[in-house]
């Protein structure tokens, strides 16, 4: 055929760069030059973000965004072209106007050992990482609002600890679904972990391999599944983070695999039938990475959504109760609705025979004013109690979880554990594995001290005596002063311009 290569020739950069259009388009990826004129039709990620790399190396755009085994997963073998001689190719770096100044504050970061708390790493990725990561990871949906409502609503609850009782050895391990955790928190699901570490999510795999917690998979890793999986020692247990696919055999395949990978879990998303509005996001470069998601949405739909839309077109927003007795035919997996937010719907999760919930309202970064998960936990538990069926099911909750305080706060409560993301993002992304592995033992340092000041030296020791939480509901939030005004009417400077 005429773009069949004998065996031993590569492609010429020069070659590749004449397939640079709309009717003939290739693109390179880690050496070897694809045939993409069709598959961008159909482009999760919209069609506008490939024809900006057509006949060009897009690796880099590529990678943080899409696991290894995509291209042989949706891209027909005849599409895959072959190999290119990459010495021929000229390097297109995608313009960063902050690239400098950002290397510049690297070499000026802190050392690890400075860090002394979840925030400390906030502080120090905010400002050494790209900013399309920091958008990606930082962003909350709307005003934000409830992304800041979920740490500060950990502020409204008081300690009442107890005295004189023996807490000279303390032990906060704990079993989730079953399995024997160190200390009562997972590491929860969040996508793209290679726009933080080039490693990707399997850096927080050896993080939570090495303090004995579990680490939630999510569906929208930059890794492939089975990279995570196999970075896992033996005995180490991982869950599923399942977003549902329109094609419901895509997710029995995916439901199956994970079982027959050793998943001990299968959280199911049910807070995004479509991803929440993270303007953050919106405003860095993947605002041209459209998705045809919006194009189902009707020609006035706002197509610069940022990378979560881009990634996220396949997930069914027809999802309802119904669909659950047959998530529960097809696996043997615990099964644990994820994005719970009222107590009537935890009611509904334990009739419909579900073996957990997660209290949480996706990092904020779906429905703005949503409440905290600690707010929900505080209203569902005497309601369970109430009907003596707080152990039916085993409650977690994440959002804002950034000290051990919280923790125990959530636990004195009723929770199971605590999910915690952008903490281990943050440190994943700043100093990689070491970081991680910090973060994990300053919580661990933390829990010990906390769990003997409150007058508890185990979980089970934990409840609800020990925690005020009268103020809790008092959504006393400052009007939020207007971030968006007070930069979305700057002269927005294109990048571009800024480097002429
Ligand atoms: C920070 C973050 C969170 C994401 C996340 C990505 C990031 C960067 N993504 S998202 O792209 O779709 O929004 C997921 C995801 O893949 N699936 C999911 O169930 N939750 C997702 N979450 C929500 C996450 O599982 C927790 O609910 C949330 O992070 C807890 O709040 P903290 O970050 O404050 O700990």
């Amino acid at each position: 055929e005429p773009n069949k290569l004998p065996k031993e020739k590569k492609w010429s950069g020069e070659e590749v760069a004449k397939h640079n259009n709309d009717k003939d388009c290739w693109v390179i990826i880690h050496g070897r030059a694809y045939d993409v004129t069709e598959f961008k039709e159909e482009h999760p990620g919209g069609k506008s973000i490939i024809l900006k790399w057509a006949g060009k190396d897009a690796t880099e755009t590529y990678e943080p965004i899409h696991p290894p085994d995509t291209l042989d997963k949706f891209l027909d073998k005849s599409k895959h072209m072959g190999e290119v001689n990459m010495d021929s190719v000229e390097q297109e770096k995608e313009f960063d106007p902050d690239e400098e100044e950002r290397q510049e504050r690297i070499k000026r970061m802190p050392i690890l050992e400075q860090c002394y708390n979840l925030m400390d790493f906030e502080a120090v990725a905010r400002r050494v990482m790209k900013k399309t990561a920091w958008a990606y990871y930082s962003s909350g949906a709307d005003d934000e609002i409830t992304m800041r409502e979920n740490h500060s609503a950990y502020h409204k609850i008081w300690f009442r600890p107890r005295i004189l009782h023996d807490v000279e050895k303390i032990d906060f391990s704990t079993t989730m679904l079953g399995t024997k955790v160190d200390i009562p928190f997972y590491v929860t699901a969040t996508a793209l972990g290679k726009l933080g570490n080039p490693e990707g999510e399997v850096i927080l795999t050896r993080g939570a391999r090495k303090h004995n917690v579990i680490q939630m998979i999510p569906t929208l890793a930059s890794c492939s599944f089975d990279e995570i999986v196999d970075a896992a020692e033996d005995g180490q247990v991982q869950w599923l983070q399942l977003y549902v696919n329109k094609d419901r055999a895509i997710t029995e395949r995916i439901i199956k695999h994970a079982e027959k990978r050793g998943c001990k879990g299968l959280f199911i998303t049910v807070d995004a039938p479509q991803l929440g509005r993270r303007e953050k996001d919106m405003r860095s470069k993947f605002s041209d990475v459209g998705s045809n998601v919006q194009e189902t949405g009707g020609e006035n739909t706002d197509r610069s959504q940022g990378a979560a839309r881009a990634i996220s077109s396949f997930i069914d927003p027809s999802l309802n109760w119904n669909d659950i007795p047959w998530f529960l035919s097809v696996t043997k997996m615990p099964i644990i609705l994820k994005g719970v937010q009222r107590v009537e719907d935890v009611i509904r999760a334990i009739e419909v025979g579900v073996q957990g919930v997660v209290l949480s309202n996706h990092g904020g970064r779906q429905l703005d004013f949503a409440r905290s998960g600690i707010e929900v936990l505080a209203e569902v538990m005497p309601v369970l109690r109430e009907r003596n069926w707080q152990d039916r099911i085993e409650i977690y909750v994440d959002g804002g979880v950034r000290r051990a305080t919280d923790m125990i706060k959530a636990l004195c409560l009723g929770a199971k554990g605590v999910g915690i993301g952008r903490p281990f993002l943050f440190a994943m992304s700043a100093y990689g594995l070491p970081g991680v592995d910090r973060a994990m033992q300053l919580l661990k340092d933390e829990m010990e001290m906390n769990m003997r000041l409150i007058g508890c030296s185990r979980i089970d020791q934990l409840n609800p005596t020990m925690v005020d939480t009268r103020g809790l509901s008092m959504h006393t939030t400052a009007v939020p002063s207007d971030t968006l005004g007070m930069s979305v009417y700057d002269p927005l400077v294109n990048p571009q311009e800024k480097a002429k």
